[in-house]
């Protein structure tokens, strides 16, 4: 059993896959505890492997987005196996500290100042830009880097820093700007 926070349908907001329609799965429960955090996940149910899959498949997208929290603490091969014999494609939203199994097919790593990165592979970088140093998440391999504004709130720093440092991208939340969940 693994405890969730919610399960729900929307388009993704943030990073490579803005746009895309896809199932949330948020688990309950993180190793941080980042002062910007936007989301209350605390709460949960415990659900079963086949109850998560059994909800997410209520939705014709193929995209599945795996978050929290921090889900890299709850997951493990068997459940993406699970999703991916209903056909889904896994991604997950990660602080990156935890080892995940191989089975994912999208890591989105958003490293924390402080905390360890134990991922082996990243496919996009997507950084909350709050003014800190960002220059060595650049040295994480990885196939795509964003910075996000925290909270769509320095929206324009973020232009002005990316604007010098063209290496990165911009994400946006977009979900916030549009008012869906
Ligand atoms: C709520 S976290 C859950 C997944 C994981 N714990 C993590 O931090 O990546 C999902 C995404 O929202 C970002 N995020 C959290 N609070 C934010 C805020 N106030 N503004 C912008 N992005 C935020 C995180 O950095 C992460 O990329
Ligand atoms: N629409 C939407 N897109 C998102 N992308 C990452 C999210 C998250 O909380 O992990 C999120 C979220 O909460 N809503
Ligand atoms: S790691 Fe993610 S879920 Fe945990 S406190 Fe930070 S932003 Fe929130
Ligand atoms: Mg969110």
């Amino acid at each position: 059993m693994r405890r969730i926070n919610e399960i729900f349908y929307s388009l993704q907001g943030e990073g490579y896959h803005t746009g895309i329609p896809a199932v949330f799965v948020r688990f309950s429960g993180c190793n941080l505890r980042c002062p910007f955090c936007d989301t209350q996940h605390e709460e949960g149910t415990l659900m079963s492997d086949e109850d998560i899959v059994m909800e997410v498949a209520k939705y014709s997208t193929q995209v599945v987005i795996l978050t929290g929290g921090e889900p890299g603490l709850w997951i493990d091969e068997k459940l993406v196996d699970a999703l991916h014999h209903e056909g889904k494609y896994v991604c997950i939203e990660t602080n990156g500290t935890c080892l995940l199994p191989e089975n994912i097919d999208w890591v989105t790593c958003s490293p924390k100042e402080g905390a360890k990165i134990n991922l082996d592979r990243i496919d996009e970088v997507k950084v909350v830009y709050v003014g800190q140093d960002v220059s060595a998440y650049l040295d994480l391999s990885a196939s795509h880097y964003f910075l996000q504004p925290c909270s769509c709130a320095n929206t324009e720093e973020v232009i002005a820093y990316i604007l010098q440092h063209p290496e990165w991208r911009l994400s946006l939340q977009t979900h916030k700007l549009l008012q869906i969940p």
